[in-house]
């Protein structure tokens, strides 16, 4: 696991979208993993400046979101099917028929979280997924607990999360106790993983992350059997992490065409 400690959201925006930019000027059908929340937004802002400023294209790459909330119409604002067309696909020239999202709606949840898994495969898999992580240590919506292997399925919200994600609603009974999401397997057979985390209320969860033990009580520990996997922080979501000076040793000196 590759750990970059970086000045500001911009700072990590601009190192991701180079990661991204790279990917699509090797192949412009790249399939890439997207992800809602606040942490991914300004790598969002990054690459659609640069889609508007220097012509990068999305045209013929296709993209798989992390999950969807469970019982809420594609249509409603706060779907992640709506967030992030609103954030990021509606600014970009991505076909948005090929955005894919869990069906948060379908009949049968079971039956469709297996659907999602083999559309993922039927794509090629994910190139470059990126991730933020919750307080509690969930990635996508895989809650502590959850299987390392999982796959796509429903999952029940902690208290915690729908309190964190209260801030998207008018009020917290409004947001849904159910989800469904790529599991931790799912998301570990993407190529890259690209986890992004800022502020101080996540420097518990990243420092269980990258230095606790690799364990289902924190999901994102997964990343730590990942062969690619790289962790993105500003200075306060650093703060709790013991190594931060290795860290920053390990990025002064690495040779820039490595790239991430
Ligand atoms: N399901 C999403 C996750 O994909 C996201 O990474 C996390 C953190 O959100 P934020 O980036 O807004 O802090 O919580 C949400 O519930």
């Amino acid at each position: 696991m590759e750990i970059i400690i970086a000045a500001s959201p911009k700072a990590i925006a601009s190192i991701v979208a180079d990661a991204i930019e790279d990917l699509l000027t090797e192949h412009a059908g790249t399939v890439l993993g997207l992800a809602t929340g606040s942490s991914p937004l300004s790598v969002y802002q990054e690459l659609i400046r640069r889609h508007r400023d220097n012509g990068l294209s999305f045209a013929k790459s296709r993209a798989f979101l992390l999950d969807e909330y469970l019982g809420l119409p594609r249509a409603h604002p706060q779907s992640y099917h709506s967030v992030i067309r609103s954030e990021f696909v509606d600014h970009i020239d991505i076909d948005p028929t090929h955005v894919y999202s869990p069906d948060g709606e379908a009949a049968d949840p079971v039956v469709e979280g297996q659907r999602y898994d083999a559309a993922i495969a039927a794509a090629g898999g994910i190139e470059l997924q990126l991730l933020g992580i919750g307080t509690d240590g969930h990635i996508g919506f895989n809650e502590p607990t959850s299987s390392l292997r999982s796959r796509t399925r429903v999952k029940t919200l902690t208290e915690q999360t729908r309190s964190d994600n209260a801030r998207f609603f008018d009020h917290v009974d409004q947001v849904p106790r159910h989800v469904m999401t790529q599991g931790l397997g799912t998301i570990s057979e993407a190529r890259h993983l690209v986890l992004v985390a800022t502020g101080e209320a996540k420097a518990e969860a990243v420092a269980a992350m990258v230095e606790g033990p690799v364990a289902a009580i924190c999901p994102g520990s997964v990343l730590q059997l990942h062969q690619h996997a790289t962790v993105l922080v500003d200075e306060d979501a650093a703060s709790r992490l013991k190594l931060a000076d290795y860290y920053r040793h390990v990025y002064a000196n690495k040779p820039r065409w490595q790239g991430i």
